[in-house]
């Protein structure tokens, strides 16, 4: 079957598309096309398999295939060879739970839009520097929580938030909430049992209460 069509997408719209971006753990290969349904069919459309099984290359383009509405992405990026292995298996997005300047410049070569990971004021200042302004603060919850971003909001103004990282369903409103917050990642709406179990019914639920989310 052929690879959805596809068309550029900025991290700003790709994070306005919906208020959640699913990060999601895929280690069976045979789950990836009716787990993508079950989000993107619910309202989740960005989709960001974490670059940390075997089979996340093959399951970013099983995805993509199976939802042409889903935009399927990779994260987990820690070097310019997996944004180059993303890039490849057809990545239109790409989530760095840090920023290096090499992960930079090869995202910028490879025309990847990027969502770094970023931790402290320096390291936002840094990846501003760079030219992003559509950053992930990670571990969000660990980090301090709505908080300690909601500190960051006035002195680091222009820079926009995807919390990710120990957010749930029910403190999502609460990061939502926040000026320089835009959507939040996280995995609760695919748990590992209930993805090995095939529960698309329930994950589709979980989903579409995920995608009606708001402050
Ligand atoms: O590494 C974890 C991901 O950032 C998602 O975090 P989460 O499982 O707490 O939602
Ligand atoms: C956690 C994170 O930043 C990632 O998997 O991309």
């Amino acid at each position: 079957m052929p690879s959805a069509v596809t068309t550029p997408m900025t991290v700003a719209e790709l994070c306005a598309l919906a208020p959640v971006i699913p990060v999601l753990i895929v280690d069976d290969l045979a789950s990836a096309a009716p787990l993508a349904k079950a989000l993107s069919d619910n309202g989740l459309r960005a989709l960001e398999i974490t670059l940390r099984t075997p089979v996340a290359l093959d399951a970013m383009r099983a995805m993509a295939d199976a939802a042409p509405n889903a935009v399927v992405g990779a994260g987990t990026l820690r070097s310019p060879a997996d944004v180059k292995a993303a890039v490849a298996a057809g990545a239109r997005f790409g989530v760095s739970p840090g920023l290096t300047p090499a992960i930079a410049d090869a995202a910028a070569e490879a025309g990847l839009p990027l969502l770094p990971g970023v931790a402290t004021p320096s390291e936002a200042l840094a990846a501003a520097e760079r030219g992003f302004d559509h950053l992930k603060f990670f571990p969000a919850a660990a980090n301090g929580g709505p908080s300690a971003l909601g500190a960051w909001a006035s002195p680091l103004g222009g820079l926009k938030f995807c919390p990710t990282g120990g957010v749930t369903p029910q403190t999502a409103p609460e990061w939502l909430a926040l000026p320089n917050v835009v959507c939040v990642g996280g995995s609760w709406m695919a748990p590992a049992r209930m993805v090995a179990a095939g529960a698309w019914e329930e994950i589709g639920i979980m989903a579409r209460a995920a995608a009606a989310l708001h402050a």
